[in-house]
């Protein structure tokens, strides 16, 4: 854990022997899970679809009542307590914030400290004080309704309801997944500086192993049953993964953070041949078979990639035609990351995608295969082989 002069406010969580076992399930969603999870820290627990990590979550705060096993909470077993008592000991984050959509933002915020019967003025002043927490201007947005907010805005106030009662303990269930990546990005910066500030105990499940190692104190890799596969720092994970399945697991992951670090420039390009509207089909015709391309790329006279036409449709065609609305042409920026690249390429029909430069000017087209050869060069280049413990 990083040294801090910030005193901890949040409290141990120890899980002993909880067993889940869901009416009609053949197994248990959770098998037996005893975990340890110290004051102050941020705690990711990720694993495959359906090993049991929203369950063991939600078992925290009794969301879900666990079949058998002892949670306690602080030192405090959380099965004898009132469920208002631990609402105010449990704050609770959830994808997309789900605020409540008739309600202001501060009747969201103010939930929790309504259930407490806090008065007005407390209220008001802790909502303030938490909106300007989570970067949001109070004046500007305390009384706008949800659907007046962003997505970013509305998973940032989502994280201010969760802090509102100034929880020791904040449970998150995939925070971040319903932004777009770089609202992610800020969001996960803004989470690490408040928990830099307050301290909490944070357990939170997330399906990024990125995201997990970005925000992890530790990270908790559960398989099926929600059996531990490994509960560590990021940096022994990574380094020492317990068993293949975390390997591979792990593999995964770093081969997807290649993904974000790679741009598209460092990928050679490919040829294609190009026509530009108004040009003589015949002739763009006998080029594109001359390279063998059963494509070509339709320019506009300032070499910006318009269209992109099949070859055996030029035989019909007098001139290159100007495009039609409905072009599926896929274009990318030459500094965009290759997990855009691949992103882009999902939805073409052409399985590639054209590359531009400065001012749009066609560059060269980036194909699949391409992609995954820079990734598994990079990933090659910076992750050799963990050693696995058999
Ligand atoms: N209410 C329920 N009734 C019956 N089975 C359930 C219920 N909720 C979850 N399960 C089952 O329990 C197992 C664990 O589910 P859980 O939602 O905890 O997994 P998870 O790891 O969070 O999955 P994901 O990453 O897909 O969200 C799964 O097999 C799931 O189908």
């Amino acid at each position: 854990m990083p040294e801090s002069t910030t005193e901890t406010t949040g409290v141990d969580i120890e899980l002993i022997d909880v067993v889940k076992r869901y009416p009609g399930q053949k197994r248990a969603a959770v098998e037996s899970l005893s975990l340890h999870i110290p004051a102050g820290e941020i705690v990711m627990f990720v694993g495959p679809s359906g090993c049991g990590k929203t369950t063991s979550l939600k078992m925290i705060n009794r969301l879900i009542e666990p079949t058998s096993g002892t949670i306690r909470i602080g030192g405090e077993e959380v099965g004898r307590q009132h469920d208002d008592d631990l609402r105010r000991r449990i704050g609770y984050v959830i994808q997309g914030g789900s605020l409540f959509p008739h309600m202001t933002v501060t009747q969201n915020i103010a939930l929790v400290p309504g259930l407490l019967g806090w008065d007005r003025r407390r209220t008001a002043e802790r909502v303030d004080e938490l909106l300007e927490l989570v970067g949001l201007d109070p004046a500007r947005y305390r009384n706008r309704y949800p659907r007046e907010l962003s997505g970013g805005q509305q998973q940032r106030v989502g994280v201010a309801r969760g802090l509102a009662a100034d929880p020791p303990v904040i449970l998150m269930d995939e925070p971040f997944g319903a932004v777009d990546p770089i609202t992610r990005q800020r969001l996960q910066d803004e989470l690490l500086s408040i928990q830099e500030e307050l301290r909490k105990t944070i357990v939170c499940v997330t399906h990024d192993f990125d995201e997990a190692v970005k925000l992890g104190d530790r990270i908790l890799i559960l398989t099926e049953g929600a059996k531990i596969a490994q509960y560590d720092v990021p940096e022994a994970i990574l380094a020492n993964p317990a068993d293949r399945f975390v390997a591979d697991f792990v593999g995964a992951g770093a081969a997807l953070k290649q993904l974000t670090l790679s741009r598209v420039s460092e990928i050679e390009l490919g040829r294609r041949t190009v026509g530009e509207i108004g040009a003589k089909a015949a002739d763009v015709l006998r080029a594109a078979q001359a390279a063998d391309d059963d494509c070509i790329v339709v320019l506009d006279a300032k070499r910006r990639p318009v269209n992109w036409l099949w070859t055996r449709d030029l035989l019909d065609l007098d001139r290159i035609p100007a495009p039609r609305d409905d072009t599926d042409l896929v274009t990318i920026d030459r500094r965009a990351t290759l997990n855009d690249a691949l992103d882009l390429m999902l939805v073409s029909s052409h399985g590639s995608a054209v590359v531009t430069g400065r001012r749009d000017e066609y560059l060269g087209v980036v194909d699949f295969q391409a992609v995954l050869t820079r990734i598994q060069e990079t990933h090659d280049e910076h992750n050799p082989t963990p050693e696995v413990v058999a």
